[in-house]
Parts: structure tokens; sequence; C-alpha cells
């Protein structure tokens, strides 16, 4: 089965028009303000016109509040909202409009129950296995623990996603390791941060798909 490519943190019109000519199957745009990637949802909703139907928009949010979250699938028509968790016993205050699917980045450094999927509603289709640092949140270009990983996958039974200090030399080794349902990228197809390099998001997308 052919392996989920997601390619992330896109701040230009100019790179999404070229990283969607490549075919990724979704492309990523975060709305925590304190990213350095961050993008206003009014400038991605000018964006809309140039996403093919088949590649899914996904929104990456660290802790929301629910109304954040629908205000901005609203208006950038997201197919999948991408949570990222910093706290043990952070829980969404209500419900999401049901449509949206949850993809859910809990803190790597922790043990996984169970009640990991009880902190959205609905329940998270997804789990993303992001690198852990203690200071910061996602997007850090640094490698994330394969075995805890596997560790997910093995206890929750849900798609796992692969993400964290991928690039194109090492994202087949992990998925040979992994086997994940998909894998995630960001930092390791830039020239610096925020601006990709269209060259490495071919060659990632290459070594994914052969
Ligand atoms: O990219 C960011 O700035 C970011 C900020 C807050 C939460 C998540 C963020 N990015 C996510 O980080 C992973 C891995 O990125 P990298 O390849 O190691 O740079 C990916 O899931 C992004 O969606």
């Amino acid at each position: 089965m052919s392996v989920f490519i997601k390619i992330c943190g896109i701040c230009s019109r100019k790179d999404l028009e070229q990283i969607c000519a490549l075919g990724p199957d979704a492309i990523g745009f975060i709305f925590w303000p304190n990213a350095g990637r961050y993008v206003r949802p009014e400038q991605v909703a000018t964006w809309l016109p140039a996403i093919p139907e088949t590649i899914k928009k996904v929104g990456v949010f660290v802790e929301p509040p629910a109304d954040t979250v629908e205000s901005i699938a609203r208006t950038c028509e997201l197919d999948v909202i991408q949570i990222h968790l910093v706290s043990n016993d952070w829980k969404i205050d209500r419900p999401l409009f049901h449509g949206l699917e949850i993809w859910l980045s809990p803190r790597m450094s922790e043990g996984v129950t169970e009640n990991l999927l009880k902190v959205v509603d609905p329940e998270p289709s997804v789990l993303l296995a992001d690198s852990f640092d203690p200071n910061t949140v996602g997007g850090t270009g640094k490698l994330s623990s394969w075995d805890r990983a596997v560790e997910m996958k093995e206890t929750l039974g849900r798609p796992v996603m692969l993400a964290g200090g991928l690039n194109a030399d090492n994202v087949a080794e992990a998925i040979d390791v992994v086997h994940p349902w998909g894998v995630d990228v960001s930092s390791g197809v830039e020239k610096e941060p925020g601006v990709k390099n269209i060259r490495k998001v071919k060659k990632f997308i290459k070594a994914v798909r052969g």
C-alpha cells in the first residue's frame, strides 16, 4: 500500500503552487501564532483556487479552543485538523463539528494510553508521531523516536503518521522500520524556515514513492 505524504509549513503562494504540482497527498498550514511558519488564515483563503481537490488541506494547531479550529476550518476549507499536545491534561473545550477529520500529535515523552483518544471529540483518526522537545513544539527538524512510533501504532491500533526530522535521505529507512500509514515533513524540505526547497520536496516524494 502506498504511503500517504504530507508536506507541511507552507508559507507562500509560490511554494504552494510548485508543491501542489508535485502531487503530495496533503499540504499543511501552521495556524499556531507563536510559530515562525505561522500563516494568516485570510491569506491561505486567497490561495484556495490554486489547490487541487485531490490534495487534502491540513490546519496545524497547538491545544486550540474549539471556536478557533472551527472558524479557521471554515475560512480555509480545511479537510483535516492536526492538533499538537504540549501538556498531559489538555482536552478540547467542546466537541468539534462533525465532518472534520482530526489527527492528534501527543507528547512523545509520555506513555500512550487509550485516554489519548478521548482528548478530542470526534476521536482522532490518525496519530502523529513527532519528535519531543521540552522547550518547543513541532517543526524542529529533530528526528523522532521510531521505537515510540511503532509502540504507539501497536498500542492504540490507529494509523500512524511519522514526522520529525524526515528528509529525502532517511525517509525510505524510516518507512522500512516503522511501516507508518503516512509521512510528514517540513524542515527537511526547506532552504530556510518557512521557505521550501522544491528540489528537496521532489526528492522526498520520489524517495517515498520510488
Ligand atoms: O512547523 C511548525 O512550525 C510547527 C509548529 C507547531 C506545531 C507543529 C509544527 N510543525 C509540525 O512538525 C512536524 C515535523 O516537522 P519537521 O519535519 O521536523 O520540521 C510536522 O508534523 C509539522 O506539521
